[in-house]
């Protein structure tokens, strides 16, 4: 089956600060890929380039479509919700539901309206008189009553509260998701969206610097405990990140650099445990040498 997204050696500079480096990346129907960095890593320009907001060299395929020369066909079958959710603040919710229902071949009035009445937003009610966390809402529910194959998604949760959090990856799940769609998600809030993914990509510095399945990656990866007794021999396994608290090192270990026997110790030296993706990823991101 070919991808639904293909994007090979992009790379993308802004006058002489080069943000993106050699970026391949693939997503095929069914997966959920979050791409995860710090701050300034490049995931909103990543995107971007992906949805054809900004120039950019190499190959990128969405769809069958060049992002730029075809993008308002590649847009019929992709929706994209920004980390920053503008709408005209004169507008009325009912307004913005109809004019979608207007301009978008694939809008579904009723998905929208079900998404709205799980909030507090009125259809009579203007944007103006929206919270900041109201108006991200609007825009979750006219993005995702569009029946699109692929969606695209930047910090969709920033600014709403933990509950309207989960009540969002809940609804991205039971009322947008099939097997044949894609979705490509970035947030700093990885550990709330770790069930949900299939897929990762931490990028960092415009690189990517591991992509994996999610359940190989936490196979690859595992937590060790020790104590101080075995602290130094477990040092010898080369863990990618320590974190000690009271009495207890916590070590992040990739199962790939240890041999055979050295796989097999692991569990003489302290207790083994299944890391989250968010304590991957900061073993990974982690410069600090151990
Ligand atoms: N229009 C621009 N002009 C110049 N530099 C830019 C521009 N947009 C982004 N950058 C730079 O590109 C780099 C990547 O920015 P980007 O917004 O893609 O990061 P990000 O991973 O999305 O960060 P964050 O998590 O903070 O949103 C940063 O160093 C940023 O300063």
């Amino acid at each position: 089956m070919n991808p639904m997204i293909t994007i090979r050696d992009l790379n993308k500079s802004y006058g002489s600060k080069r943000v993106l480096s050699g970026i391949n990346l693939t997503c095929q129907a069914g997966q959920i890929i979050g791409l995860v960095g710090p701050n300034g890593a490049g995931k909103t320009t990543c995107l971007q380039a992906l949805l054809g907001l900004t120039d950019f060299s190499g190959e990128i395929d969405v769809l069958g479509h060049h992002p730029q020369k075809d993008r308002v066909a590649m847009l019929e079958d992709v929706a994209y919700i920004a980390d920053v959710a503008i709408l005209p603040r004169w507008l009325k919710v009912s307004q913005a539901l109809s004019y979608m229902n207007d301009i978008h071949k694939n809008f579904n009035l009723e998905k929208a309206q079900a998404f709205l009445a799980k909030t507090n937003i009125k259809t009579s009610d203007k944007v103006k008189a929206l919270s900041k966390g109201m108006i991200t809402q609007l825009h979750l529910a006219l993005i995702l009553a569009i029946d699109a194959k692929v969606l695209v998604l930047d910090e969709p949760t920033l600014g709403l509260d933990i509950l309207t959090r989960r009540q969002f990856y809940t609804h991205l799940l039971e009322e947008f998701y099939t097997d044949d769609k894609c979705i490509i998600i970035t947030t700093h809030q990885i550990e709330e969206i770790d069930h949900i993914l299939t897929d990762v990509a931490f990028i960092q510095d415009g690189q990517i610097v591991l992509a994996q399945n999610t359940d190989d990656i936490r196979e690859r990866f595992c937590l060790l405990a020790v104590s101080n007794e075995h602290l130094e021999q477990a040092i010898q396994l080369k863990p990618l990140y320590k974190n000690s608290l009271l009495g207890l090192t916590s070590l992040l270990i990739d199962h790939t650099q240890l041999d055979d026997t050295q796989r097999a110790h692991l569990p003489t030296l302290g207790d083994v445990a299944v890391p989250s993706l968010a304590d991957i990823f900061v073993g990974v991101m982690s410069k600090e040498a151990c």
